[in-house]
């Protein structure tokens, strides 16, 4: 305390004093030293400590105001667009390899990131903020302390977290809380991170610890997002509950029946629109707790806001965000186009103009980059940040229960051109986890660095993420069903499926058709096919939900290509998975080699009776 009291001002202090937490009182008196900023600001959960925020993130030039009041943008370095998975290690003692694991020698990874970020904040304003993870006062509940230089960071978490000063004051003593330090380090000219050789997000997995500095991206930066999961998936599987990277929202069966569903596919593959469908309710985008309360399965939003992908929002496939995007709420639009004061972003479906400012700073179509690669108006991963109260079919009942709701039904889903049908149910709950879950392959996409479209084993949608080995993880996953009276159903959908020319063979709303055939099976209201891989749906309820839902005839040809059993690719992808998981995984639990196996068997069967590509009229009524 003595320490605090020399290194900041008497007004600071004070609300640090405030909180009753010696453990937490040390960490901060160790890092604003060591971090030496010439100036420290402390939140607290009052509506001037949040204005103040955003206020400095104008004031340093981080965000600009729009034409419309309340909008602003944030561009980052150019070469800063997205998840630096090379650089994203946790720290483990020894660096103890785990497969499929970024791992580095914790006391090696302090020391490095210890000298990167020695008074790395001379000059600057550090912001000290807290919040919690899930609803506030719950089973769900994790307080977090973040100090950030970047106000943008500290005030876009105010956008997407609830607010947790009161709740470490509530908690004193007693607050297991995780820490986040972040330093977007030296700034260029147009105040994006400048030294990105440098750019590095160590995850301390024994403290409970992320650092992250050289990076403003949010993905790299925001601590109570990407960089607590890896920290809240460790305590899930220890604790034996979920931490998902799953969207949670609700879907509305007959008459006024609500059935919530949790979904996870990888990052730019379908979430945060599944979850945003205007005619159901959304609950959140991009991650939920799943906790077993008295043998029921209840699931949480861990944030109360979206960083959404901007491209492509349209107001024909996405009116709500259209709207909300056009209304004079909180926006922070990151890395779009700006041209006289309005945000611009690719296949919006509006003309864009041939010249402003975006992610490459001024830009006229046609422009180059250094490697020779034409600029597009935005960048594919630029993203637009709103807090969820905004949204007119926001489910605020579910967004604020401390209980949580009722998990229905639970998704996996991944870009997949050829293998997967549009939509599937499991037989129960290991063979969703196993063949579903598990064996989750999706083409990589902008939201990471490096090459897009490669096919790549991401189980659960959760690879990038993963702090623990996965057998554990599984093992966790498998024994979760015990505790519960009733599992949820499990299910798979393909939103990516091509023809042979490589168009789609779905449109983007389609995906409310398969939900709502998923909420009909949930509460046994429909029949369904029985096929090696699952049930699929009959071709009579899908034409009656196409003609409800979306007004529109689905023919029973667009049906069979769709819902066709492809066999030899089926048969390839359990090949793939199992030797994934036999070779380089290691020590996972037996059971899903045994899943996979029934499997197989079940597609060897099939192959024998109808051929390699299997009609799903051929099975109907078998
Ligand atoms: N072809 C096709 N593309 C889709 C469909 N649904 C979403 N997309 C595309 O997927 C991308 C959007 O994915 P999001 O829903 O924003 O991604 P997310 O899963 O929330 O991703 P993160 O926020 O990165 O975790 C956009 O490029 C969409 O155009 C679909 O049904 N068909
Ligand atoms: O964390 C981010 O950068 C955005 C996101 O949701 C993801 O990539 O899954
Ligand atoms: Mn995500």
């Amino acid at each position: 305390m003595e320490k605090l009291e020399k290194l900041l001002d008497r007004e600071q202090f004070e609300k640090i004093k405030a909180l009753n937490n010696p453990e937490l009182h040390e960490f901060l008196a160790e890092w604003i030293e060591w971090l030496e900023p010439d100036k420290v600001f402390v939140c607290t959960d009052s509506p001037e400590d949040e204005a103040y925020v955003k206020w400095k993130a104008l004031y340093y030039g981080e965000e600009k105001m729009l034409e419309t009041p309340n909008h602003t943008v944030h561009y980052d370095n150019y070469y800063d667009q997205a998840r630096d998975k090379a650089n994203t290690k946790l720290l483990v003692p020894g660096g103890k390899a785990i497969p499929f694991l970024n791992t580095k020698d914790r006391d090696e990874g302090l020391r490095e990131i210890r000298e990167l970020m020695k008074g790395v904040m001379k000059g600057k304003e550090l912001f000290v903020c807290f919040f919690v993870l899930g609803p506030r006062n719950s089973v769900f509940t994790i307080p977090a302390v973040q100090l950030t230089d970047s106000a943008y960071v500290a005030h876009s978490e105010f956008i997407l977290y609830r607010k947790g000063y009161e709740e470490f004051k509530r908690l004193g003593r007693n607050a297991r809380f995780f820490r986040f330090v972040h330093s977007e380090g030296e700034l260029d000219d147009r105040k994006t991170s400048k030294n990105l050789d440098k750019r590095r997000i160590y995850i301390d997995l024994l403290d409970e610890t992320v650092y992250s500095v050289n990076t403003q991206y949010g993905g790299n930066t925001i601590g109570l997002k990407k960089l607590a999961f890896r920290l809240t998936i460790q305590r899930a599987v220890r604790e034996g509950w979920l931490s998902e990277h799953m969207f949670l929202m609700r879907v509305n069966g007959p008459d006024g029946r609500k059935t919530y569903f949790t979904g996870a596919y990888p990052s730019m593959c379908g979430k945060t629109s599944t979850a945003m469908i205007s005619w159901e309710n959304i609950v959140g985008d991009d991650l939920s707790f799943i906790v077993p309360v008295n043998g029921v399965a209840r699931g949480a939003n861990v944030e109360k806001g979206v960083f959404g992908i901007i491209q492509g929002v349209n107001p024909e496939d996405d009116p709500i965000i259209w709207e909300i995007l056009h209304s004079p709420v909180e926006i922070i639009f990151s890395n779009v186009l700006v041209k006289d004061g309005k945000p611009y972003w690719n296949e919006m479906g509006v003309p864009i103009p041939d010249e402003g400012e975006n992610h490459s700073g001024k830009w006229w179509r046609g422009k180059k980059d250094a490697e020779g690669n034409e600029i597009p108006p935005s960048h594919k991963n630029a993203r637009f940040t709103v807090s969820l109260e905004h949204f007119p079919n926001v489910d605020m009942e579910a967004l604020e229960n401390p209980c949580g709701v009722e998990v229905g039904g639970m998704i996996f889903g991944g870009r997949d051109k050829d293998t997967w049908p549009p939509v599937r149910e499991a037989f129960n709950w290991r063979h969703g986890i196993v063949t579903m879950g598990a064996a989750l392959e999706s083409e990589t996409t902008a939201a990471t660095l490096g090459k897009e479209g490669v096919r790549a084993f991401n189980p659960m949608a959760i690879l990038d993420f993963m702090s623990v080995p996965l057998g554990e993880y599984l093992r966790n996953y498998l024994d979760f069903e015990k505790k519960l009276r009733k599992a949820p159903k499990i299910f798979a959908v393909n939103y990516f499926l091509r023809d042979e020319n490589g168009n789609w063979l779905n449109h983007k709303l389609d995906k409310g058709v398969w939900l709502k055939w998923m909420e009909l099976r949930v509460h046994g209201d429909v029949g369904a096919i029985e096929t090696p891989i699952g049930y699929i749906p009959k071709y009579a309820d899908l034409a009656r939900l196409f003609k409800e839902v979306l007004d529109k005839e689905y023919t029973r040809e667009e049906y069979e290509k769709q819902f066709t059993i492809r066999v030899p690719e089926l048969l390839a992808k359990i090949e793939r998975i199992e030797t994934i998981y036999r070779e380089k995984v290691g020590e996972v639990p037996e059971e899903l080699f045994q899943v996979l196996e029934e499997e197989r068997k079940r597609l060897l069967e099939a192959r024998e009776r109808y051929g390699d590509y299997i009609s799903p009229f051929a099975l109907e009524g078998k």
